[in-house]
């Protein structure tokens, strides 16, 4: 099946052993106020609470997460990244929540934020409320995935935490910033990109295939930057 759709879920992208690791780092270290590493009027509607960035399970849990996104070809393929900001782990606890906000345009070393990510580190049913709300131009979409998958969303949307009413959701979030900065013409790549991968796999290899490639890469060399 061929993927049309600017928001781009990644299922399992953690594996159980990934899981797990992270599961037991997190358990011991410190979380602390998310207000920290929020600008503008985002500090406002932000209530969680983050793992501090100088504890040592940080840098480790970092390492699990990025070594899951090298190894996902649909993460590569269809947001063709440039940049991965450090993770944020986050934590929202009964009552907790971040209200509608945008996020930085720039940030860290002067990246641009094109994609935002959050990987979902707990079962769903673990807590009741705690979607992550997108506005969008036919309406809200919401989510609320499984432990271990991620959803990628463009940051031109504003969106949402809802609150927590029970439990506690556990989320890592990251930004990326693309080697293409339209939504639109990572779309049309992406898709290019997987008609030729399906004629690939049927061993079609005939010098219509060979065009469509070369178009492929002209388009991804002319909308590059
Ligand atoms: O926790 C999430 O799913 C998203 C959090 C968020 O919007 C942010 O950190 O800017
Ligand atoms: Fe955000």
């Amino acid at each position: 099946m061929i993927i049309q759709n600017a928001f781009l879920h990644l299922s399992n992208l953690l594996d159980a052993a990934e899981l797990g690791q992270i599961g037991k780092l997190s358990e011991q270290a410190k979380y602390q106020d998310g207000k920290i590493t929020a600008t503008g009027a985002a500090r406002e509607v932000k209530d969680n609470l983050q793992l501090n960035e100088h504890e040592q399970a940080y840098m480790s849990i970092q390492q699990v997460l990025l070594n899951a996104l090298n190894r996902s070809a649909l993460f590569r393929n269809a947001l063709f990244p440039q940049n991965v900001h450090p993770f944020l782990i986050s934590k929202y606890d009964k009552g907790m929540s971040y209200g509608w906000h945008v996020d930085s345009p720039v940030m860290g070393n002067m990246m641009r934020t094109d994609i935002a990510m959050t990987v979902f580190l707990n079962d769903p049913a673990e807590y009741e409320g705690g979607e992550l709300e997108l506005q969008t131009a036919p309406g809200s979409i919401k989510f609320k995935l499984a432990k271990g998958d991620a959803i990628c969303y463009p940051c031109q949307h504003l969106h949402r935490v809802n609150e927590v009413t029970s439990g506690q959701r556990h989320v890592a979030v990251t930004w990326i910033q693309s080697l293409v900065r339209s939504p639109e013409q990572r779309g049309i790549l992406f898709g290019l990109q997987q008609v030729a991968e399906t004629l690939h796999q049927q061993n079609i290899a005939t010098e219509e295939v060979g065009v469509l490639q070369q178009h492929y890469s002209n388009l991804l060399r002319m909308w590059a930057y």
